[in-house]
């Protein structure tokens, strides 16, 4: 008699749902078909109605240790595959000079398709191994190399979202950008190729690396590609006060940053956004009303000084939000980083506002009670509500169920 399951686990299984950043359940059994996928996860009082039901038998269970428990894999909502291969180093400059001095001519060599199998291999394996079921990747403009990233990614079995990045602005790097007509006619065929090969957990994305180095021509034309093949959407927004300056010169004639985007149709409920550290009210509300998604990348807003995302604001905003590590920008592919970073960046923030509260700022500031020197109100902001800091669980949720929000259209948004 086979069994209708591939295998079972028993023992302890942590997970979030909805209503609940963290439930925890001890002593159930779950049962997995072979496909992958679950048929039951229910207490294991149940275990000899449901070994009849799925005929399996004790020697199909793998029975977990007291300290062991099973967790959903995490989502990595934001990394640049590629850039790997400078992780953990050149986290010397702000954003726009980083881009220039290390990251533009690192992307370069992945036109060479053998350069790029070794790297992009190694960051598939590095980031399975650090328990990350599923990646949205951004490659580089090279539509080959970044085919063979989707092909790797199958191949090791990790759900992935892989980009092909559009620029057709760089003034900085030589040969390191597409004219425009390339980037359009080279993301369709890279959507066309990707899509024949119809394998069943990776899937493109439409990848415009950001306003700045994407004429409005272009963010058009993939605005209108997304609609045609009903892609996702991947790109940075507001990640530090450089290049949000640029994008008021480059695009006057637009409320904001989010602006230049929606009137190009690439926010969707199927689009993901990085960082968003200075994005308003307003623009969250915006975010909320398309259905689109925030990457929160705390390990690359330290690591680069670019800012810091109130992760509190944005879930009142109801506005879907996971987790990134943004390798290169962070230095670490680990989504348990993420997770740690994320509780220290919120907890930073619970401190400052405490600070802001409780603190007699001129005294701190002008040792001669001279209110000259900084006025206490420029110094630190006296903010009246009470901040809540993130809780672990949250910040678990974040990690894992979170991060499909931004890919699932149907998975609900929470508080
Ligand atoms: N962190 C980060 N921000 C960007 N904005 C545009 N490109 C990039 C990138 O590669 N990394
Ligand atoms: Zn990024």
């Amino acid at each position: 008699m086979t069994s209708k399951v591939a295998y079972c686990i028993k023992g302890t299984f942590v997970h979030a749902t909805d209503s609940s950043p963290i439930e925890i359940l001890q002593n159930h059994i779950m049962g997995v078909n072979s496909k992958g996928k679950i048929e039951f996860l229910e207490h294991a009082r149940e275990q000899l109605k449901l070994a009849k039901k799925w005929r399996f038998s004790e020697s199909d269970i793998r029975e977990l240790g007291s300290h062991e428990f099973c967790m959903p894999g995490m989502v990595d909502t934001h990394i640049h595959a590629p850039q790997y291969s400078f992780s953990g180093t050149a986290l010397d400059l702000p954003l726009l000079e980083w881009l220039d001095k290390y990251t533009f001519p690192t992307e370069k060599k992945y036109k060479e398709v053998d350069f790029a199998k070794n790297i992009y291999t190694s960051i598939v394996r590095r980031t399975l191994r650090n328990g990350t079921t599923t990646a949205c990747y951004f490659a580089t403009i090279y539509t080959d190399s970044s085919l063979l990233l989707a092909e790797i990614a199958h191949n090791y079995g990790q759900r992935a979202f892989v980009g092909k990045v559009c620029m057709d602005i760089n003034n900085f790097v030589p040969n390191y950008k597409e004219t425009t007509d390339e980037s359009i006619a080279e993301t369709e065929r890279f959507v066309k190729t990707f899509l024949e090969r119809k394998y069943c957990r990776v899937k493109p994305i439409i990848t415009p690396r950001f306003a700045v180095s994407c004429s409005e021509k272009l963010l058009q034309e993939l605005g209108e590609l997304a609609i045609i093949h009903g892609t996702h959407i991947q790109s940075h927004i507001s990640e530090a006060d450089g290049e949000i300056n640029l994008v008021k010169t480059l695009f006057p004639n637009y409320k904001n940053y989010t602006d230049v985007y929606d009137k190009n149709k690439l926010l969707t409920d199927k689009t993901v956004m990085a960082h968003g550290c200075y994005l308003s009210d307003e623009e969250l509300a915006i975010f909320r009303e398309r259905g689109a998604a925030i990457s929160h990348c705390p390990n690359s807003n330290i690591s680069l000084c670019s800012g810091h995302l109130d992760v509190r604001k944005v879930l009142e905003h109801k506005v879907k939000l996971g987790l990134g590590t943004d390798v290169a920008g962070g230095y670490s592919p680990s989504m348990l980083d993420a997770f740690r970073r994320t509780m220290d960046m919120s907890k930073v923030l619970y401190i400052q506002h405490e600070l802001g509260q409780k603190i007699d700022c001129s005294s701190l500031y002008s040792p001669r009670g001279n209110q000259q020197t900084m006025p206490a109100s420029k110094a630190l902001p006296n903010k009246k509500e009470k901040y809540t800091a993130l809780t672990y669980k949250e910040a678990f949720r974040l990690a894992t169920l979170g991060g499909s929000q931004g890919y699932c259209p149907e998975v609900p948004v929470f508080r």
